[in-house]
C-alpha cells in the first residue's frame, strides 16, 4: 500500500486511496507511485498540527533545544546529501551537481536558523515607571500551512520549514504534486532527530483539493506560499475570510542591467547564467536583458554563440549543463509563451525548439534568445517561466532605471558597471527585493529575501525570516498595585 502521507507521526495513505505517478522530466521514467491527498487528508494533518501546537510539545520545548534539533537536521541532511540530491534530480529533472548545491544551501539554511532560535527573547521596554515591569515576548504564531513549487522543492520548503520549527511553530507541508521526495525524507529526518508527532505533517497532492483548505481553514494561523502570481492571489483572498498572517513570494521578471562599461566576458557568461541556469525555472532568473545600446550588436552575438553551445541532458549526463522543463504541459506554456511575442514582433536569434532525438523522451526547451522586444510587450511583461531571455537597450541611466522598473514584478535584479557609484546610484533606485552588482544569482541564508510589488510580502532567511513565525506579546506587569481610582465608588 502507498502511504506518503505523514500525519500525527504515522506514514498514512490518502483517505481516497488514490495515487499519483511521479515520473522523471528528463526522460519519462516512473519514479515512483506517491499517495494523492484530498481535502480530507489536510483536514486530518490541520488537526494533527493544532492538537500538537495547543499541547505545547514543541512550542514549550526551550528555544535552545529546537535550536539544537535544527542543527541535528542540518547534519542529517549532510550524511544524506546525496540520497537527497538524487531524490530532488529525479523528480524536477534537474542535474544531480545543482541538486547537491541545492542540499548545501538547505543544510546552511538549517544551520542559520537553528543558530537564531534562542538568539533573541524579546526586550524589556521602559514603562517610566520604576515598579512597572514591561516586556516583549515572542511567540510561535500557531499551525503554519507552508506551500511551496516544483523548482526547488526542498530548498523552497526549508526556506519556511527551519524558521517555523526554530520559533516553535507546527505546521503542515504541501510541496508541489510533481515534486513530493524530499518533502517525504525531510519527514524521516525531523521524526529520526526527535520532533514530537504531529507538529510536522505532510500532505502530498494537488493545490486546488489538498492545499486549499491550508488557506481557508480557521485553525491554521499563518499560510507561507511560494509559487505563481494568480495562485498567490487566490491564497491572499482565501486567507482573508479568517485573517490569517500571510506570507507570499511569488514570480519575477528580473531585469540584469548592462552598462557599456562592464566587464564584458563576465557579463555575458552571467547573463547565461541569469537567464538559463535551472533552464530558466527560477524565479530571479535574469530574463530581461537590459543593454546599454552601443555595446547591443556585439553583446547580444556573443550571447547568442554561448547560447547555442549549451548541452542540454539528464540528471547524471555528465556532459549536460542544463536540464528540462517540469512537464510537457509547462513546456507547451513556455512554447506559447515565446511563440506569441515571435507573432507580435520579437526576433528569435536562438532556441524555441525542444533539442535533438536524444532528447525526444524528456521535456526540453532549448535556451532562447529573443531580440528586439518593447517594453510593455507580453513577452516583456509577463513571466514565462523557462530558458527565454529578451534584449531590450536603454542610453542613458535614466532610461536604464526606467526600463528596469517598468514591470508589475520586484523580486530581483542585477546592475553590471565598472563605475561603482553608477552600480550604487543605479541599485538604489530599482524597486526589486535583491540587487546584485557585477554578478547573478548568490543567495545567502544571512540575507533577507522576498519581493516588491507583486512579487509578493513577507520576506524569508535572514532575521525577518524568522520574525514572520513569531508573534510579539507586550507583558505588563505592575508590581504594587493600587486601587485607579477612575469610577468613584459612591
Ligand atoms: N519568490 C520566490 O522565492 C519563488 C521561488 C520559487 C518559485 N517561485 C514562483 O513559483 C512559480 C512556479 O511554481 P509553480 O508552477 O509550482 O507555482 P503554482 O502557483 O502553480 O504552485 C505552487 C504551489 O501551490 C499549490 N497550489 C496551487 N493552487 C493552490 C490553491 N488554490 N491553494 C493552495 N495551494 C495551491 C501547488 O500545488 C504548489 O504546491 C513561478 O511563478 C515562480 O516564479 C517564486
Ligand atoms: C529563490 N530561489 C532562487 C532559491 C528559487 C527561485 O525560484
Amino acid at each position: 500500500m502507498t502511504a506518503t502521507l505523514y500525519i500525527d507521526g504515522q506514514w498514512v495513505p490518502a483517505a481516497s486511496g488514490e495515487t499519483r505517478t511521479i515520473i522523471c522530466p528528463a526522460d519519462g521514467t516512473e519514479v515512483a507511485v506517491v499517495s494523492e491527498a484530498g481535502e480530507q487528508d489536510t483536514l486530518n494533518a490541520i488537526a494533527a498540527a493544532r492538537k500538537a501546537f495547543d499541547s505545547r510539545v514543541w512550542a514549550g520545548t526551550p528555544a535552545a533545544e529546537r535550536g539544537e534539533f535544527l542543527l541535528r537536521v542540518a547534519k542529517a541532511i549532510e550524511d544524506r546529501k546525496d540520497e537527497f540530491a538524487r531524490a530532488e534530480a529525479l523528480d524536477t529533472g534537474k542535474r544531480f551537481v545543482e541538486a547537491q548545491i541545492d542540499m548545501d544551501d538547505i543544510i546552511g539554511c538549517f544551520k542559520h536558523f537553528g543558530k537564531l532560535a534562542d538568539s533573541d527573547a524579546g526586550r524589556i521596554v521602559d514603562a517610566g515607571d520604576p515598579t512597572v515591569i514591561s516586556k516583549i515576548v515572542y511567540e510561535p504564531v500557531g499551525v503554519c500551512g507552508l506551500i511551496t513549487p516544483w523548482n526547488f522543492p526542498l530548498l523552497q520548503a526549508a526556506w519556511k520549514l527551519a524558521p517555523a520549527l526554530a520559533a516553535g511553530n507546527s505546521l503542515i507541508l504541501k510541496p508541489a504534486e510533481l515534486t513530493p521526495h524530499t518533502g517525504m525524507l525531510i519527514m524521516d529526518v525531523f521524526e529520526k532527530a526527535g520532533l514530537p508527532a504531529g507538529v510536522a505533517n505532510l500532505i502530498t497532492g494537488p493545490g486546488a483539493t489538498a492545499g486549499a483548505p491550508l488557506s481557508s481553514h480557521e485553525d491554521v494561523d499563518m499560510v507561507s506560499f511560494t509559487g505563481g502570481l494568480i495562485t498567490g492571489r487566490k491564497i491572499a483572498a482565501s486567507a482573508a475570510q479568517t485573517i490569517k498572517k500571510v506570507a507570499l513570494e511569488l514570480g519575477g521578471k528580473n531585469p540584469n542591467v548592462v552598462f557599456a562599461d562592464a566587464d564584458f566576458d563576465a557579463a555575458v557568461d552571467n547573463a547565461l547564467n541569469a537567464g538559463f541556469l535551472d533552464s530558466g525555472l527560477v524565479c530571479s532568473a535574469g530574463t530581461r536583458l537590459i543593454v546599454e545600446e552601443s555595446i547591443k550588436e556585439k553583446f547580444v552575438d556573443e550571447l547568442v554563440r554561448r547560447a547555442e553551445k549549451i548541452r542540454m541532458g539528464g540528471p547524471f549526463d555528465e556532459n549536460a549543463e542544463t536540464g528540462p522543463l517540469i512537464s510537457a504541459e509547462h513546456r507547451e506554456k513556455v512554447y506559447n509563451y515565446t511563440q506569441k511575442g515571435i507573432d507580435e514582433g520579437a526576433v528569435l536569434r536562438t532556441g524555441h525548439h525542444f533539442g535533438g532525438e536524444e532528447h525526444k523522451d524528456g521535456f526540453f526547451y532549448a535556451p532562447t534568445v529573443l531580440d528586439n522586444v518593447e517594453r510593455g510587450q507580453h513577452v516583456v511583461v509577463e513571466e514565462g517561466f523557462g530558458p527565454v531571455i529578451t534584449v531590450e537597450t536603454f542610453t542613458t541611466e535614466e532610461e536604464a532605471v526606467e526600463t528596469a522598473n517598468d514591470t508589475n514584478y520586484g523580486l530581483a535584479g542585477a546592475v553590471w558597471t565598472s563605475n561603482r557609484g553608477t552600480a550604487h546610484r543605479v541599485s538604489s533606485k530599482l524597486r526589486h527585493g535583491t540587487i546584485w552588482i557585477n554578478d547573478y544569482h548568490p543567495y545567502l541564508p544571512q540575507a533577507e529575501w522576498g519581493g516588491f510589488k507583486q512579487s509578493g510580502f513577507g520576506r524569508e532567511l535572514g532575521h525577518i525570516g524568522f520574525e514572520e513565525y513569531r508573534e510579539a506579546k507586550h507583558v505588563y506587569e505592575n508590581t504594587e498595585p493600587a486601587v485607579s481610582g477612575w469610577f468613584a465608588d459612591n
